[in-house]
């Protein structure tokens, strides 16, 4: 099956069922006008992001790795008026787009953007005495996603959701001699979840808008 297919059956779905509203297609101009990377979810990706945590009644909401608010905007949506959602960003350039972006789409009052290394900005939250996170969505540099793990079961209640973006690197992570650090950081995350006592998860292989790509889907079990 040729990636032209996977692109055609994508977009049959996509406007099926995934309308883009004004904000979410404000959003991507915006984001790809200020020279961010194509590299946001794909709609019906963003849409599968928002049932996730809609379906978990999520109303504080995690995100690693922002870039233009796109998914920001898809997980803010799931959340209640009173809902929490702190999107945690390393690039000041990316926060600002994505924090217009977000105020567009009418989620500035409830969804907040950190800039800074997210292992930083992640020890802060502690330090603060946030409350549990329902829903953790983790999509930044890939050779940390050990730590982010680590850092969501930290910040998690039992019941909370871990989705990890971007799990197949192209197939590289059956590579055990890799020394691509997101291949390695991804293969170790994938170590770390299979034996945690606290985790149950699994991961699928996808095809699409964004070629050949995978998510995790975990749950806090205890
Ligand atoms: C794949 S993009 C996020 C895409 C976004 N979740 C979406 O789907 O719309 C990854 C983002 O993580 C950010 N990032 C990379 N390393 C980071 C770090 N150490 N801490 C926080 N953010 C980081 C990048 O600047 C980039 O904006
Ligand atoms: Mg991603």
């Amino acid at each position: 099956m040729s990636e032209q297919q996977w692109n055609a059956v994508d977009a049959y779905f996509t406007d099926l069922l995934v309308p883009e509203d004004d904000a979410l297609k404000a959003a991507v101009a915006a984001s790809d006008a200020a020279g961010l990377p194509q590299i946001a979810v794909a709609p019906n990706q963003g849409k599968l992001l928002h049932l996730l945590a809609l379906t978990q009644g999520a109303t504080r909401i995690l995100e690693i790795g922002t870039l233009g608010g796109y998914s920001t905007i898809w997980l803010g949506r799931a959340l209640p008026a009173d809902g929490r959602l702190v999107s945690l960003e390393y690039s000041a350039e990316h926060a600002d787009v994505a924090r217009a972006n977000l105020a567009r789409a009418g989620l500035d009052k409830n969804a907040e953007v950190r800039v800074g290394p997210a292992l930083d900005s992640l020890a802060a939250l502690e330090s603060e005495g946030t409350a549990p996170f329902d829903f953790f969505f983790i999509d930044a540099d890939k050779a940390n996603n050990p730590h982010y793990v680590e850092w969501a079961l930290k910040l998690s209640r039992p019941g909370s959701v871990i989705v990890v973006d971007n799990v197949v690197r192209g197939g590289s992570v059956l590579d055990a001699t890799s020394e691509d650090p997101a291949v390695v950081g991804t293969r170790r995350m994938f170590e770390v979840i299979s034996t945690h006592p606290r985790l149950t998860a699994t991961a699928f292989q996808t095809v699409g808008a964004r070629g050949y790509d995978g998510l995790l889907l975990a749950r806090v079990t205890g």
